[in-house]
């Protein structure tokens, strides 16, 4: 008998006023698998991960987490995952350490855990810090946390590594893989090749809401060995397509 899907998609699209933002697509994403969801701007990265995260209704097709249907059982999903938007505002009048502490009364995390992950994502020495001085970087760690604050099964993470420095990108690539020793599972947006080819199992390469690519990481990477990596799939597979969105960041 096969494993439940921490996340499944199955005919899967995405409609709004007759533009069709994501073509049908399925995913199923298994406990302690990376995925990563590479695209250029305005591919449908954030329509997708907003569909798995329960915060838009598909057009056609089911959404479900661990089994569950996001319509049937909202609340279950909703405990079953941490979400990490591409962007939010933080309550400014807060520090770091008030902040994540809000969030995690609300998700019932322990106090521990709030001192456990402000070490990890490198802001103890800042957590009496208003939000309101902190940079890019920081506020994106912040974010990082606070999704990762009750454990979920899956994470779902809208351009984690936007602002990081090169330190916190290649760190984050490492936090992301211990979630997934843990048994965590993670789909993360990313213009960045280097951060996918770092801690991606699989990747997606959508391009204008079309799955160019889809499966493994590493049958990909060692194809475009010579041609840089997951960077020379998708300048093949994406960038040189007519009409493809424009590149993303090289490595
Ligand atoms: N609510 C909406 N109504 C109409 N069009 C939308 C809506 N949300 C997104 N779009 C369009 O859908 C397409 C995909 O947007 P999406 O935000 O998913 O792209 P993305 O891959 O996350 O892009 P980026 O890398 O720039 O963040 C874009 O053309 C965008 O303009």
């Amino acid at each position: 008998m096969s494993e439940t899907a921490v996340l499944q998609l199955e005919q899967v699209s995405k409609v709004i006023k007759g533009q069709t933002l994501l073509q049908p697509l399925h995913l199923k994403l298994e406990a302690g698998r990376i995925l990563a969801l590479c695209g250029g701007n305005g591919a449908g990265k954030s329509t997708l991960l907003r569909l798995a995260a329960g915060l838009s209704s598909p057009s056609s097709g089911t959404v479900s987490v661990l089994g569950m249907n996001w319509k049937r059982q909202f609340k279950r999903c909703a405990d079953s995952i941490g979400y990490m938007p591409d962007d939010f505002q933080f309550g400014e009048a807060l520090t770091a350490y008030e902040t994540l502490s809000f969030y995690a009364s609300l998700r019932g995390a322990a106090p521990a855990r709030v001192h456990e992950l402000l070490e990890r994502t490198g802001l103890r020495e800042v957590k009496d810090r208003k939000v309101a001085a902190f940079s890019k970087g920081m506020r994106q760690r912040l974010l990082f946390a606070q999704a990762l604050l009750a454990a979920p099964p899956l994470l779902i993470l809208d351009e984690p590594t936007n602002g990081l420095d090169p330190y916190w990108m290649n760190a984050f690539a490492e936090l992301v893989s211990q979630c997934a020793s843990e048994g965590q599972s993670v789909i993360f947006s990313t213009h960045q090749l280097n951060v996918a080819e770092q801690s991606a199992d699989e990747v997606i390469f959508l391009d204008a809401g079309h799955v160019r690519y889809q499966g493994a990481a590493a049958p990909l990477k060692e194809q475009y060995a010579q041609q840089g990596g997951l960077y020379g799939a998708f300048a093949d597979l994406v960038m040189s397509k007519a009409g493809s969105s424009r590149p993303a960041a090289a490595p």
